[in-house]
């Protein structure tokens, strides 16, 4: 058992304190947003993902897990301090490390006894060594401290089963006593644990992230390519990803990646490797392709309206994947103001983000979470996310609601075959469209 406390109560803070007081630690997790951490208080839970409320009410009641916005009291307290704050890419596309080294300093100006410090936050290769020295620097006594450098591989919607059952562990540290601690503490999640040093454990994390983000645009550039000679990109992915040296996952064609980290860490990867004076030209297409996606949809369903002025469409998912109410660099927020601006209506549909789109779009769009009644009269349904009440849509339903049977699929959700026995006009993304320029208006 340790005493851990995890600085930053986010996405990543809150589910590892959570998993690590699960796995028999003692866990504070504190913000210095309090409203945060007085809805946490309350319990409240601030974002939506599967398993982590109950996970935090069991916790909460054995009293292995506490919440609080008092960071100074919580670093005094601890054993093993996690930072876990948002590094947001900067105007510039960099990692903006300000809330880190914020962190660091009070840590520095707290130490009371040994402490292993770890960074969770995805940080440029050399934040470590700075963490090590700002905490130096704002040292009240000479109290002895190790650095490590433990990043995060899970995944929004699917975070805690994958904390839980972690493929692999990556820990970073030149400290044989920190490395002991860190390793002890993953030991309940997985028996495969990475001891690297702190540079290649900063870099790994960009590593992972920049290979999933660059087979996300190869299959969408193989999709472009499929479109313009007649293949069907979904069977390609299948056909490659039979070789196991490829894998079948990622290799899912659409409106490109979104969400919190990939185009953040693939914008910071060419930085970093601008520092050390090398050009990464495979990840500024990875990320030029990706960019690409979203005008092209919004392209095909210009080409089979006409025109957006004037129109009514139909959007399905706000949320950058399903199972989050995660909106951050979603398609969404791109494509439903141009929408917009163009003239159409937007009518939008989410199970579980619309609260978080209202609070950036505003009223650009009408937010449902019926999704039936988003398709009202919607001259267009666009798919921007593949949430199961999409990829379950009563589809003789759909055709009698909507005014015109057009269907654009930013996901590939359903197949062309079905698409064509329903008499839709069916434009998804690599693969052949489906009566494509013969949509009938009904008289309403
Ligand atoms: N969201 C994800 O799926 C993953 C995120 N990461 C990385 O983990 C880091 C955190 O990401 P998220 O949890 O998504 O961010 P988030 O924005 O959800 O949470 C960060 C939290 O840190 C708090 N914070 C900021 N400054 C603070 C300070 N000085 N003191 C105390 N708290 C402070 C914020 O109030 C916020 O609650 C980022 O570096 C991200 O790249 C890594 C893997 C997965
Ligand atoms: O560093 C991070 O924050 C995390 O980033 C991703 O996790 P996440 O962003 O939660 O979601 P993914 O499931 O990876 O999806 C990212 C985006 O890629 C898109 N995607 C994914 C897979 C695919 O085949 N095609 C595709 O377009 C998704 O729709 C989504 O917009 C990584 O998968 C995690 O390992 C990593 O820890």
């Amino acid at each position: 058992m340790k005493k851990i406390t995890v600085i930053g109560t986010g996405y990543v803070g809150l589910v590892s304190g959570t998993c690590f007081a699960e796995s028999g630690n003692q866990v504070i997790c504190c913000d210095n947003d309090e409203r945060k951490i007085n809805n946490l208080l309350q319990g409240g839970v601030p974002i939506y993902e599967p398993g982590l409320k109950e996970l935090i009410e069991k916790n909460v009641k054995k009293g292995t897990l506490c919440f609080t916005s008092n960071i100074k009291q919580a670093i005094r307290e601890a054993e093993v301090i996690y930072i876990a704050v948002g590094t947001p890419m900067s105007p510039s596309g960099e990692a903006d490390l300000s809330f880190v080294e914020q962190v660091a300093k009070t840590i520095g100006e707290n130490v009371n006894s040994y402490k292993v410090i770890v960074t969770k936050s995805t940080v440029p290769v050399g934040t470590g060594r700075l963490i090590e020295s700002i905490i130096k620097q704002h040292l009240r006594e000479d109290y002895p401290f190790d650095i490590v450098s433990n990043p995060e591989f899970l995944r929004e919607g699917a975070a805690i089963k994958e904390t839980l059952n972690m493929e692999r562990a990556v820990i970073g540290t030149e400290s044989d006593m920190a490395y002991q601690i860190i390793s002890e503490l993953h030991q309940p999640f997985t028996s495969t644990i990475l001891r690297v040093s702190l540079e290649t454990a900063e870099i790994i994390k960009y590593a992972a992230n920049a290979f999933l983000a660059t087979k996300i645009s190869f299959i969408n550039d193989i999709a472009n390519i499929c479109e313009r000679v007649g293949a069907d990109v979904t069977k390609v992915s299948e056909g490659i990803g039979l070789d196991s040296r490829i894998g079948n996952k990622f290799l899912q064609a659409g409106i490109g990646f979104g969400g919190s980290c990939f185009p953040k860490d693939t914008a910071a990867l060419v930085h970093i490797s601008q520092k050390c004076g090398y050009d990464f030209k495979l990840i500024k297409a990875v990320m030029e392709t990706n960019e690409g996606q979203r005008v092209k949809i919004v392209e095909k369903l210009k080409d089979a309206l006409g025109t957006l002025n004037g129109k009514t469409i139909s959007v399905l998912g706000l949320a950058f994947k399903p199972d989050t109410n995660d909106i951050r660099s979603s398609p969404a927020l791109d494509i439903i103001p141009y929408l917009s601006v163009n003239g159409a209506t937007v009518r939008a549909f989410d199970p579980i983000a619309v609260e978080e789109t209202k609070k950036q779009l505003g009223y650009q769009c009408l937010y449902f979470k019926d999704i039936y009644e988003t398709l009202e009269n919607a001259d267009a349904c666009l798919i921007l996310t593949d949430w199961l009440q999409v990829k379950h849509l009563d589809l003789n339903k759909v055709k009698e609601l909507m005014r015109q049977p057009l269907i654009v699929d930013g996901r590939n959700i359903f197949d062309l075959e079905t698409m064509q026995e329903f008499g839709f006009t069916y434009l998804s993304i690599g693969r052949q469209p489906i009566n494509k320029g013969t949509i009938i208006s009904k008289a309403i």
